[in-house]
This record gives structure tokens, C-alpha cells and sequence, in this order.
């Protein structure tokens, strides 16, 4: 029997535009272990949210499948959150009032209110956001707004947290921040989580292996790299880690030399 945790099982995915049909995805394979992080890169517009997309069950694959603890995974559910690059918050409700949408929608039926008011809270605070409860999303930074989505998709204990880009928008030091603070949360809850980044340090900082995409049309899994720095991860002490510098060159090789050959050799 497949033991599978998560498995992206030969998944082609195409879009069609009246007679158009064009191939995004082609024949992606890979499989994901509980608990494990594993971050995706690859060239703009290869088809890393579309990839992403799918595992959340916002679009449907073409053909192959995907498959959840041995069940297919066809449409969204809270077992599966996604944090993207613009917040997503509504803009009229509170912070807390936002987290407690999500919580009232998947524990609605089996937490009591001052139970749903707790995990709010606990949520809020695993990414220090509780002084700001209060507080409306325009009235905060973009930094304390992806923090607070981040807490509404941990409120919905999801198994797989999907993150497209969370801090493409952000400055570099607010990035690190929220890089910190997704490395504390991983290790703490263990979920597994999987990250689309176009930044190199960020890819290996934080991820158990690395998913490299080829261009598209028709990308796939080019290189699967595991990162097998041990944690907790220092970004400082890392810089200068032998370890890290081979898998930062690896990546670079990958996406700006050996990939552009892949490419003018299609
Ligand atoms: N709903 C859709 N209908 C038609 N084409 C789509 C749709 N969604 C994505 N595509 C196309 O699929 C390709 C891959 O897009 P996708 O957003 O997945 O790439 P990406 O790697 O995430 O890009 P970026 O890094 O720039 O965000 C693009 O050519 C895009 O135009």
C-alpha cells in the first residue's frame, strides 16, 4: 500500500481559451512526508500557483491526481489553508473577527464559544499578534497582515499549509521576521508546509528540500534538492555554512545556467 502523505501523482494541468488549449503543468510527480517542508522555485510563470492551486482544490488537474493521506483531493477543504502574497483579509472586520470567521466555520459545531475564543487568541499569539485584535487590517503593516493570515490559516488546524509567496511584498527585514516566525511555528506545530518563493535564501533557509520547476510551457519537477541543514536554523550562522552555500549554488546553477540550457535545448 502507498504510504504516501502527500502525493502529486503524474498531474498535467492545461487551460483552455476557445480553441486554445495550452499546457501549464506536464507530467508532475512528487511526494510529501508529514511534517516535512519543502519549498518551490522556479521562473515567473512556470506554474507554481497553478501547482499550488491544485493541491489546495481551487482548480481541478487535467489529468493524474493528487492525493491526501490516500484520498483525492478534488476540491478545497480546511485540511488544506493558503496563505497568498496579498493578505486576503476583509478589510471591515477586526483582526480577531477575521481569525474567528475561519474558526467559526471549522469549529463551529465542536468548540464552545469561550473554546473558539482561546484558539483565537493562542492562533494570534503564535505569531504576536494579540495587541492588535482590535484592530482593523488597514490600520496595521503589511508585515502584521500576512502575520495575522498566517494565524487565520493555522486557526483552521489545517494539515497541509500552502504559502504562495507570502512575503514577496514585504522589505527584507520585515521577510526575516516572518521568516523566523515560520520556521518557530513549524517546529513548534510540525504541520507540513509547503512554500512557493523566487527567493533563493529563503528556499533553503527554510525548506526540507527544494522543488525546482523547469520553464513552461509544460514545466515539471526538474530537481528535487534536500536541504539537510539541521534545525533550529540560525540565518546568520548559516550564511557562511558550508552546507548552505552548496545548496544556494545548486539552485542558482539549476535556475540560471543549467535551466536555461534545458530551455534552448527545447
Ligand atoms: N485560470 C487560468 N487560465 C488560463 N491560464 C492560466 C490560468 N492560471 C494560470 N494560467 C497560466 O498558467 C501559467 C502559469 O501561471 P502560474 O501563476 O501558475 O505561474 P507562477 O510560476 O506561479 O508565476 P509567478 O511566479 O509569476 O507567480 C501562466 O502562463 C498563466 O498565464
Amino acid at each position: 500500500m502507498d504510504q504516501s502523505y502527500l502525493k502529486i501523482d503524474r498531474v498535467c494541468k492545461s487551460f483552455s481559451k476557445g480553441a486554445k488549449v495550452t499546457e501549464v503543468l506536464s507530467d508532475v510527480r512528487l511526494t510529501i512526508d508529514k511534517g516535512e517542508f519543502v519549498s518551490i522555485i522556479g521562473h515567473s510563470g512556470c506554474g507554481k500557483s497553478t501547482l499550488l492551486n491544485l493541491i489546495a482544490g481551487l482548480t481541478e488537474v487535467t489529468t493524474g491526481a493528487i492525493m491526501l493521506e490516500g484520498r483525492e483531493v478534488n476540491a478545497p477543504g480546511p485540511d488544506r489553508a493558503v496563505v497568498f502574497q496579498n493578505h486576503s483579509l476583509l478589510p471591515w472586520l477586526s483582526v480577531y473577527d477575521n481569525v474567528k470567521l475561519a474558526v467559526t466555520k471549522v469549529f463551529g459545531a465542536t468548540k464552545t464559544k469561550p473554546e473558539r475564543h482561546d484558539w483565537i487568541m493562542q492562533n494570534l499569539d503564535l505569531v504576536q499578534m494579540t495587541h492588535a485584535a482590535d484592530k482593523r487590517p488597514g490600520e496595521i503593516s503589511g508585515g502584521m497582515r500576512q502575520r495575522v493570515g498566517i494565524a487565520r490559516a493555522l486557526a483552521m488546524e489545517p494539515k497541509i499549509l500552502l504559502l504562495d509567496e507570502p512575503f514577496g511584498a514585504l522589505d527584507a527585514l520585515t521577510r526575516a521576521h516572518l521568516q523566523d516566525a515560520v520556521m518557530e511555528i513549524h517546529a513548534r506545530l510540525k504541520n507540513t508546509m509547503i512554500m512557493i518563493t523566487h527567493d533563493v535564501d529563503e528556499a533553503v533557509l527554510l525548506a526540507d528540500r527544494i522543488v525546482m520547476m523547469t520553464n513552461g510551457p509544460a514545466a515539471r519537477i526538474g530537481e528535487v534538492l534536500p536541504v539537510a541543514i539541521p534545525r533550529p536554523r540560525d540565518r546568520i550562522q548559516l550564511a557562511s555554512h558550508p552546507d548552505y552555500v552548496r545548496a544556494r549554488e545548486a539552485v542558482l546553477r539549476f535556475l540560471y545556467e543549467r535551466h536555461r540550457f534545458v530551455e534552448a535545448a527545447e
